[in-house]
């Protein structure tokens, strides 16, 4: 039986606020199967993005979330043992590639250095895969497209993509939304009233301007989300506003405290 890539397209439209022309930029590059790399920091919105635009295009859809144990082999296949000897099996790019899907390498940046040989070899204008092990050359898709996800904040010099990898991509930047649309994605995603939603979203830009003052990132997007969920479960906002947008991030006394203040004025409830 055939491999059925059809299991990875996204039956139901997920919810994506745009920000600007992003839906249009990447209508643009994926019609060119141009390579994409997705910018900005956590939680903002940008697997949700990518999830969008695959159903909007009708494409099947392979995620890899990235950790430090990530190898070219996880990526792109390996021998397994079984009762009747070795068979190969694709990884996730490897499926990808075959199958024409839009594989999503979400912080492409933690993975193992040999990881990148792999995407190299994809986003040449030869579109190959080589499988070393299996000796095979997979020709990629017409309709396979690779997009990865760059937090620029977390990286250090030691890690970091290199100049060779990002010159091989398109690249759209995302960022917080601004307080109306970000209220309008809280609402919509927890099913709070639109008032409560714009207080939980001052009180995280009041805290996205303690980064680099105390706080390495802002309260993400999906935090705030986080605390629309539990005030649905019926928390008190000022207590929902503490578990999700405060306690989670810092564990400096002074920044908390000053966190609680900003929830204390705005929500006007102590948490
Ligand atoms: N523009 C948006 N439209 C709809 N939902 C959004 C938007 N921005 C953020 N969200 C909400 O924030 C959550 C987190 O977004 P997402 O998972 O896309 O973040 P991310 O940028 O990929 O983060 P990470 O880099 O940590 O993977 C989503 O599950 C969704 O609830």
């Amino acid at each position: 039986m055939s491999f059925d890539i059809n299991q990875y397209k996204i039956e139901s439209e997920p919810f994506y606020q745009a920000q600007g022309n992003e839906v249009e930029r990447y209508q643009a590059a994926y019609a060119a199967r141009l390579p994409v790399m997705v910018k900005g920091p956590t939680g903002c919105g940008k697997s949700r993005f990518v999830e969008h635009m695959a159903w909007k295009l009708g494409k099947p859809l392979i995620t890899v979330s990235c950790n430090e144990d990530i190898t070219a082999a996880d990526l792109v296949g390996r021998f397994l043992l079984d009762a009747s000897g070795t068979r190969w099996v694709d990884g996730p790019l490897t499926l990808a590639a075959r199958y024409g899907a839009i594989c999503y390498l979400d912080e492409i940046v933690e993975a193992r250095q040999d990881t990148m040989v792999v995407i190299h070899a994809l986003t040449d204008h030869r579109r190959e895969l080589p499988l070393d092990k299996k000796g095979e050359v997979v020709k990629a898709h017409p309709d396979f497209q690779l997009v990865i996800s760059y937090n620029p904040g977390y990286q250090s010099v030691m890690k970091d993509l290199k100049q060779s990898t990002k010159q091989r991509f398109t690249a759209m930047e995302f960022d917080y939304p601004t307080p109306e649309l970000e209220t309008q994605v809280v609402a919509k995603e927890t099913g709070i009233d639109e008032h409560t939603a714009a207080k939980l979203v001052e009180v995280a830009n009041a805290a996205r301007k303690l980064k680099g003052h105390g706080l390495d990132e802002g309260i993400s997007t999906r935090l705030v989300v986080y605390a629309g969920i539990l005030i649905k479960q019926g928390m008190p906002a000022a207590e929902a506003a503490e578990m999700a947008m405060v306690t989670p991030i810092t564990d400096d006394a002074e920044v908390r405290e000053s966190l609680l203040h900003t929830i204390e004025l705005v929500l006007g409830e102590a948490a």
